[in-house]
């Protein structure tokens, strides 16, 4: 698997002209509690915040890694009296970096988690992943990685045409950081912080 370019002079003075950045991906969840105690005892998220609009019978939380002012959160929506939603075919994974796969997975199984790819080498390539499920079935990648200020690193995609997807994705100002010829893959570094959008437009055979 093709690693990420070096990150270059350009891209390093990017962020001191443009301050854009993605801030937060919204999706559904049947029980916010569940997800909420999920998320801050098996991945070590920190609820930010919490609302509640009873006019529009819908309740919002916010977690992440640090504050919302400088660090990428999930934001999870409970609709009322709705347990459950089909997440479909085009929603690939989130990703956590942790300097321990191994360690974490041990960890969340001890929590009651379910692991749906063991940790151990992406196929393709040496990067050590594994994919969890979350109480709703969203799938998040652990990768292994460094000591990083921004452990939620990544959103995956799955697109019909990845040529189209970079076109509509770099008029938003983001910068291709790499494809991997294999999977059709391509991250784009956010502009400010470490979040990138990885599309995956899988080969037809
Ligand atoms: C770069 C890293 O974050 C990845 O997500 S690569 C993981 C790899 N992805 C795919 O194969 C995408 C194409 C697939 N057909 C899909 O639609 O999801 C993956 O899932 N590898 C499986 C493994 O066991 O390594
Ligand atoms: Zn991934």
């Amino acid at each position: 698997m093709a690693e990420a370019a070096p990150v270059n002079a350009e891209l390093l003075e990017w962020p001191k002209k443009d301050k854009r950045r993605l801030l937060h991906v919204v999706y559904r969840v049947g029980d916010l509690d569940r997800t909420i105690k999920f998320y801050t005892e098996c991945f070590g998220m920190k609820l930010l915040r919490k609302r509640d609009v009873p006019e529009e019978k819908y309740s919002n939380a916010f977690l992440g890694y640090g504050p919302e002012e400088s660090h990428f959160a999930v934001e999870l929506t409970y609709n009322y009296g709705v347990s459950s939603y089909d997440i479909g075919t085009g929603f690939g994974h989130f990703a956590i970096a942790t300097q321990d796969v191994y360690k974490m997975v041990e960890e969340i199984k001890a929590k009651g988690g379910t692991v749906t790819r063991e940790p151990g080498p992406v196929k393709g390539g040496t990067t050590v992943i594994a994919f969890v499920k979350d109480p709703d079935g969203y799938i998040f990648e652990l990768i292994q990685r460094g000591a990083t200020p921004e452990p939620l690193c990544q959103v995956m995609l799955r697109v019909g045409d990845l040529e189209r997807a970079i076109k509509f994705y770099e008029k938003v100002c983001f910068l291709v950081l790499h494809i991997d010829e294999i999977l059709l893959l391509m991250c784009f570094p956010m502009i400010l912080f470490p979040v990138k959008m990885q599309l995956a437009a899988t080969l037809s055979v």
